[in-house]
């Protein structure tokens, strides 16, 4: 299809800025809800909703503006990861905070990174002020940054949300969807799947970790007697790391789908049955694609 678009879209801000209500939002409830369980690396897909003929998908770095102990430089740059490779930034104030010093920490950051990315500004929560200082606001945040656009929103209500999706999906690149349609609304369960197996394995193999491990989930599959079936494979890259995901007589792996399937009856809260398979691909590494870039370790070298 020629005149598709597909890309990334980062939402940051403060803590509270309402970034799960925006993609509550755009997306649909479910998934921001269940991802706020999952850490990753680097960037982690919150959700991907479709436009018209575009493919959004949603980004965000754990812990972005949030460090622990203090913000240490070092430690934003590292955290920046996915935004940094996300086509479009977005990010949200709460219009009756205003530019405080965590907003402006947060544009001196993007500031130091220089142009190349389009970072747009939505103000959040205009249902708590009157429009007189919301205009305000916007005026001082494009004098303190130059968005390129500014949207006044209220993810809960859903003030303005619907123009701020139709915009960003005119913005991303054209190329070709990301995943297919059918597969986009279990999409997020399905990575958070692979990360559960991915967890099992890390800890029941320690060092013995193969490099270049990766999980997938080939197929979901919500039975109409309550139970889910979840087909796994897990991608080695050499024959030699199969028998160790493997063990002896298959102990290992019997012993890592019986952990992950636990977890999931609990999360998902409702029986599971989980398939794994153990596959040998070599060279995955070479393979030039989206997810890698974005550091996406659960999609690697798909
Ligand atoms: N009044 C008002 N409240 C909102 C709006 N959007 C979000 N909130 C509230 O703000 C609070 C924080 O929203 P979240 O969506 O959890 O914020 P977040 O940015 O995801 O927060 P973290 O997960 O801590 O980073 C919640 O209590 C929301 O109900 C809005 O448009 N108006």
């Amino acid at each position: 299809m020629a005149d598709t678009r597909a890309g990334f879209v980062a939402l940051i801000g403060e803590p509270n800025a309402g970034k799960s209500t925006l993609l509550n939002r755009m997306v649909g409830a479910k998934i921001s809800i269940v991802t706020h369980k999952v850490q990753t690396t680097r960037a982690r897909i919150r959700g991907v909703c479709m436009e018209g003929t575009a493919q959004i998908v949603f980004v965000d770095t754990p812990g972005l503006f949030r460090p622990r102990r203090r913000l240490d430089r070092a430690m934003v740059a590292a955290a920046w990861g996915g935004a940094a490779d996300a086509d479009i930034v977005v990010l949200l104030v709460e219009a009756h905070r205003g530019l405080t010093e965590g907003v402006k920490a947060i544009l001196d950051a993007l500031k130091e990174r220089g142009e190349g990315q389009k970072i747009a500004l939505a103000i959040n929560k205009i249902d708590r002020v009157k429009a007189e200082s919301l205009l305000a606001l916007a005026q001082d945040l494009n004098t303190a940054f130059p968005f390129v656009e500014t949207f006044m929103i209220s993810a809960e209500r859903g003030y303005g949300v619907d123009k701020l999706r139709e915009w960003l999906a005119g913005q991303l690149p054209e190329g070709p969807w990301f995943y297919p349609e059918d597969q986009i609304a279990d999409l997020p369960m399905r990575m958070i799947a692979a990360e559960v197996t991915r967890e099992k394995l890390t800890l029941r193999l320690h060092e013995e970790l193969p490099y270049q491990l990766t999980v997938e989930t080939e197929k979901w599959e919500d039975r109409p007697d309550g139970s889910t079936r979840i087909d796994q494979v897990i991608y080695v890259a050499r024959d030699g790391h199969k028998g160790i995901v493997l063990g002896n007589k298959g102990e290992t792996i019997k012993a890592i789908g019986q952990a992950a399937r636990a977890d999931l009856m609990e999360f998902l809260d409702r029986p599971v049955h989980l398939f794994l398979q153990v596959k040998v691909r070599p060279n995955w590494l070479d393979e030039p694609d989206r997810y890698s870039e974005m550091g996406l370790d659960f999609r690697d070298g798909d």
